[in-house]
């Protein structure tokens, strides 16, 4: 099964506030940004996939995972995160309707498109399921079948809030770096253990090289 998948960038400039310890204003938006250009090539490389849509208002964001080959998804109807993915969700199924969609959180800069595909061929057992976060609380990957509703429930204890509304929890070992999220300096920390893409690599290095 090859699945659609939607993910999601805030504004950059708005982006990871719980990096502000970690990072300043300048730096934030590069990071977040970097996270996003490792998240989608990983994805785009990952044989379960057959598209990436990404749903942006950012307009550099936009620029730069276009250029990587994600088709982009804009006219946020406002309300935030939830309300964007299913508007990408909509948008996505006019192109290929009916297609099984994830949307996958692009704040992961260690994925690895192998894990990836098994994180997608577990969700393909269930109509929807989903895969918690590193920190067992929130969820960075939510799957919906062929003609299923998506119905996000992203943001606070989003693993709680998705198993409630039906999803099955996806449990595998070994699939950590869909799991790594990175909202703060330990989650990057964490995330440059299991070894990140490139983008954040440089963006790590140019952010110790400002604090020596
Ligand atoms: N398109 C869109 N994406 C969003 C929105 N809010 C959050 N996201 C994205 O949803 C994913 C999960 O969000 P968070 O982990 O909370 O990231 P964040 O909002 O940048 O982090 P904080 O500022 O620290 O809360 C990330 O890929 C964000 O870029 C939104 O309003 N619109
Ligand atoms: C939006 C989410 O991410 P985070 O908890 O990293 O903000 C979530 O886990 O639902």
């Amino acid at each position: 099964m090859q699945w659609s998948l939607v993910v999601p960038v805030k504004p950059l400039a708005r982006a990871k506030s719980r990096l502000s310890d970690t990072a300043g204003e300048e730096v934030r938006p590069e990071l977040a940004l970097a996270f996003a250009l490792d998240t989608v090539t990983a994805a785009l490389a990952c044989s379960a996939v057959a598209d990436v849509a990404v749903v942006t208002e950012d307009p550099r964001a936009g620029r730069e995972l276009a250029a990587l080959g994600a088709a982009v998804v804009a006219g946020e109807p406002g309300g935030g995160l939830n309300a964007a993915l299913a508007h990408a969700v909509t948008a996505v199924r006019a192109a290929r309707p009916g297609t099984p969609v994830a949307a996958l959180n692009a704040d992961l800069p260690a994925l690895r498109p192998a894990e990836l595909t098994r994180v997608l061929n577990a969700a393909a057992q269930f109509p929807r399921a989903f895969l918690p976060d590193a920190a067992a609380i929130g969820t960075t990957l939510l799957a919906a079948g062929a003609d299923r509703a998506l119905l996000p429930a992203f943001g606070a204890d989003s693993r709680a809030r998705h198993r409630a509304s039906g999803a099955r929890e996806i449990r595998l070992d070994a699939v950590d770096s869909v799991r790594q999220d990175v909202d703060t300096g330990a989650d990057l920390r964490a995330a440059l253990a299991l070894g990140v893409g490139p983008h954040t690599a440089a963006a790590a290095a140019r952010l110790l090289i400002a604090e020596q």
